[in-house]
């Protein structure tokens, strides 16, 4: 039997899991990771912290496995994005604490540069919209705030990298330094169409070019982990961003497929095939995993196939069940939730806007916070639990109009499934609704670990255990499907409420 190794280095964990080749899940190790929080708006990780959770549970996940090292064809490796780490070099040590994704320090030098009107430029070289969210203003923080930190980047001393390069580095003791395409898509220093890093964006947030990784396609010999840390030498043969890698998972492959991952957030990629697209919706265009094509006997060498993926996401979604489990106190676990929904026919008009923290794509109000609209004397905990859990599906939903009117806008089909994930898709109650609002059919696979196992495939395809996209296609599986129940009619009605009760957010 052939393994497959994915380490799926998380926000809020470091997890490693062992699959077979059929894509099956054989055993898994998960660690905490410690958040830290300096000061509001500002999240930080320990690099060190990461590195250790993740070796000890690649560790333990083959020996739970009950495999030797040597079994494992090949690692696969899958990371939270646009984290940003820089270190030294010759000692190997991170100059300052990892800044995380969600950390906002670095706003004001996006508000300068889209005060300087870089916005059009950066989003069509780069699909992204100007934002503290992505790596090249963090990097650019820490060059300015770190003491010392631009001499030693100048004099070709740091390396920076995203997690994925951070674990890299490390499994290789420090020979490696590379990222992946769906990875450095993520940075805003990344020229997306010609896959190489970009110059003029480098001068612009003034980062040095020897600081950055080598870039490969996400399928690719990257290097070999060092024999004494698993045990023996492993070929790392694939990397990719966790969003980006779930969609491998999902085996969403070609243009309109699309996948939902219901966490804390909502992350929802729709595939555009090989062709760029920005958006007009208010939605992020970044690159998919990308493979090399199948060599052609005597072709030599050949560049990756271009893949792009629109993106969208919700900030709060299974967040506003923890908020009803520990802020209303409503429920003990996140697991109770749908009992109590069920428990009423309906939210019984009620509608709740977790605009916590705002509201993203496609709305984009920073200044929103959350309401409740609706009540009567008749209003229970159980419709305000029902309204929170339809508050996913109506977010979900919003973001899929928007991109089916980019989509439409360059003349694609209309969406006709969508694949689900995450902790929340657990829930049949909201899964239903989701089908029922967007009226097309929502699809459980068999595997929800699909980040990792998006990761697994990138790693099998450039090591010979799966020969193609279509090989890996066949492995996928519903658990359950989900078929739209409501007329579309109400399912419009419905949506026209929740855009009402989102107006009503902001005065
Ligand atoms: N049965 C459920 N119904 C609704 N939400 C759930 C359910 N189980 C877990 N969740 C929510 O899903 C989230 C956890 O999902 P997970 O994929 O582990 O998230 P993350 O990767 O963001 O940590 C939590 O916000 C939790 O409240
Ligand atoms: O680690 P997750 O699952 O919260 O994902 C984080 C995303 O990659 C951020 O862009």
């Amino acid at each position: 039997m052939t393994y497959l190794l994915a380490l799926d280095q998380g926000t809020s964990s470091s997890r490693s899991i062992v699959f077979d080749e059929q894509g099956r899940s054989v055993a898994q190790a998960q660690l905490e990771l410690t958040q830290i929080y300096p000061r509001p708006g500002w999240v930080e990780h320990d690099p060190l912290e990461i590195w250790r959770t993740q070796l000890a549970t690649a560790r333990a996940a083959l020996h739970q496995a009950g495999i030797a090292a040597s079994a494992v064809r090949a690692v696969g490796i899958t990371n939270q994005r646009e984290t940003t780490v820089l270190w030294n070099r010759k000692t190997g040590q991170p100059v300052h604490h990892a800044i995380v994704w969600q950390d906002r320090r670095s706003e004001p030098a996006c508000a300068q540069l889209r005060a300087q009107g870089h916005g059009a430029a950066i989003q069509a070289r780069t699909g992204l919209l100007i934002d503290a969210y992505f790596s090249g203003s963090k990097l650019q923080w820490l060059l300015d705030h770190v003491p010392g930190a631009r001499a030693q980047a100048e004099r070709g001393e740091l390396a920076f990298g995203t997690v994925d390069s951070w674990l890299m580095w490390n499994l290789t003791h420090g020979q490696l330094h590379a990222t992946d395409v769906s990875n450095a898509a993520r940075s805003m220093l990344f020229d997306v169409h010609e896959n190489r890093w970009d110059d003029a964006l480098l001068a612009l947030l003034r980062i040095p070019r020897s600081l950055l990784p080598e870039v490969l396609p996400s399928s690719a010999h990257f290097g070999d982990t060092a024999p004494d840390l698993l045990g023996h030498g492993i070929r790392i043969g694939g990397v990719a961003g966790d969003q980006q890698s779930a969609l491998f998972g999902q085996a969403c492959f070609g243009a309109g497929m699309t996948k939902n991952t219901y966490g804390t957030g909502c992350f929802m990629l729709m595939h555009l095939g090989a062709r760029f697209q920005t958006s007009q919706n208010g939605l992020l265009t970044t690159s998919a995993a990308q493979i090399a094509p199948t060599p052609v006997a005597g072709a030599g060498p050949t560049a990756p196939e271009r893949a792009y993926a629109l993106e969208g996401s919700v900030f709060v979604a299974g967040a506003v069940v923890q908020w009803l489990r520990d802020g209303l106190r409503a429920i003990a676990h996140s697991g109770e939730v749908e009992a109590l929904a069920r428990s009423v026919p309906d939210a019984g008009g009620v509608l709740l806007v977790p605009a916590f923290t705002g509201l993203g794509a496609p709305y984009w109000k920073p200044d929103a916070r959350g309401t409740i609209t609706g009540l009567t004397r008749g209003s229970t905990l159980a419709h305000i639990a029902r309204a929170a859990l339809e508050s996913i599906a109506y977010q979900s939903a919003a973001l899929l109009q928007a991109m089916g009117r980019d989509a439409a806008a360059a003349g694609a089909a209309p969406v006709h499934e969508l694949r689900v994930d995450g902790g929340a898709c657990a829930n049949d109650l909201l899964m239903q609704f989701q089908a029922d609002l967007l009226g097309i059919p929502v699809l459980r696979p068999a595997v929800i670990e699909t980040t990792a196992l998006g990761a697994a495939y990138l790693a099998g395809l450039s090591s010979g255990v799966y020969r193609s996209t279509h090989e890996i296609a066949q492995l996928w599986r519903a658990e359950r499907r989900f078929e739209p129940s409501l007329d579309s009619a109400r399912a419009q009605e419905l949506m026209a409420n929740w855009e009402r009760a989102v107006r009503q957010t902001t005065a």
